[in-house]
């Protein structure tokens, strides 16, 4: 077992997703079970009571790889140090609301955690934003840490992924686990593209064991509706399956993915495949040795090409608002 603690610094730690996601990364599901972990919470000041509630919680658990927690509403004491950050912290929508409703009010919170990660994270920091629009925001918090490699800093489209192998999987009526290469494209939002052109089933494209009315009127939209279906029935936005997506997206990046499949996540595009340098879009990513790689070569049909490209577009539309607010 490794001697020094990895340091995974949580915002919005007494939030719902927080709730859900400490237990997990303390009981060695983030890294893996032979890491040691050290806690570092971050709240604003009025929600710090509530985060040393859960830090009292974690503490009666007695996990083994639990090494310390620290809770603080200074995000210069959150991050120093971070080898791992989570960026959760921020206020969810409401029903009715599109997720980019939320930059004017959430987009300012992600400007002083990415200088705050700049100046004081550890070199190997990597970053997953979830708080949203997960895109843009990490967008943002990167325009904020130059001295951070453009590379470390994600955000999250893995519960889409996840969704949309459950909705594949249901419909086949086949394991999860029989789904290899599923993709989603562009932004965590209505406009995301699930690609079932790609996808595998048993060594079959995913796109020709389904009729194309399901794909294009029932599958597409279920999932990049999901979000919003969740908090029409629960009353709340989905936090259990968000943090089992965080779990998961920081999971392979330290571990890698699985030899013959890939998974997805919005990373700081390199041009591929057209998204423009520098926006955070959703792509086909492996893992290896600690960082993300763009699945490459793959052919792009006009279907696909026309979806992916509308994603992008908002995305684009999105850095111009945080551009007019002043946020980058
Ligand atoms: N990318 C994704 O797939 C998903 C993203 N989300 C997003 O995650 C975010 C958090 O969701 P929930 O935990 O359900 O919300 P919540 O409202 O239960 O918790 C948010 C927490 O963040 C804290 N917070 C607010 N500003 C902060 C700051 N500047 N620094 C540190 N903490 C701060 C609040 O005090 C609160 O405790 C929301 O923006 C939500 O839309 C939710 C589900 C999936
Ligand atoms: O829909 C929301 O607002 C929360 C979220 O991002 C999701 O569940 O995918």
């Amino acid at each position: 077992m490794p001697e020094t603690p990895v340091k995974v610094t949580v915002t919005g730690a007494a939030g719902q997703i927080g709730y859900a996601l400490l237990f997990r990364i303390a009981s060695g599901q983030l890294l893996g079970s032979d890491i040691p972990v050290e806690l570092r919470l971050l709240e604003i000041p009025q929600a710090v009571k509530a985060a040393e509630g859960t830090a009292m919680e974690l503490d009666d658990c007695a996990f083994p790889l639990l090494r310390g927690i620290e809770i603080t509403d200074d995000p210069n004491v959150a991050f120093d140090g971070a080898n791992v950050a989570l960026l959760v912290g921020a206020l969810p929508r409401k029903a009715g609301m599109e997720r980019k409703d939320l930059l004017e009010a959430n987009g300012g919170i992600f400007g002083p955690q990415g200088k705050a990660i700049n100046d004081h994270a550890a070199d190997d920091v990597r970053v997953l934003v979830v708080g949203n629009p997960a895109n843009t925001n990490a967008l943002i918090a990167r325009s904020h840490a130059p001295d951070v490699p453009a590379s470390r800093f994600t955000a999250m489209t893995r519960l889409d992924h996840n969704r949309a192998l459950s909705q594949l999987a249901k419909k086949l009526d086949v394991p999860v686990t029989d789904i290899k290469k599923m993709t989603i494209w562009g932004n965590h939002s209505s406009t995301q593209y699930p690609d079932l052109f790609h996808a595998e089933v048993g060594g079959k494209i995913a796109a020709e064991l389904v009729d194309e009315t399901w794909l294009r009127e029932t599958f597409i939209p279920t999932v990049a509706q999901r979000g919003a279906a969740i908090i029409q029935a629960r009353g709340a936005s989905s936090a259990a399956s968000a943090a089992n997506a965080a779990i998961d997206h920081v999971y392979d990046w330290y571990n890698g993915t699985a030899a013959g499949d890939w998974t997805s996540a919005a990373i700081v595009s390199d041009g591929s495949y057209g998204v423009p340098e520098g926006l955070v879009s959703s792509f086909p990513v492996t893992s290896r040795g600690g960082d993300w790689e763009i699945v490459q070569g793959l052919e792009i049909d006009a279907f696909s090409r026309e979806r992916i490209d509308a994603s992008v577009q908002e995305l684009i539309e999105e850095r111009e608002a945080v551009r007019a607010l002043g946020l980058i």
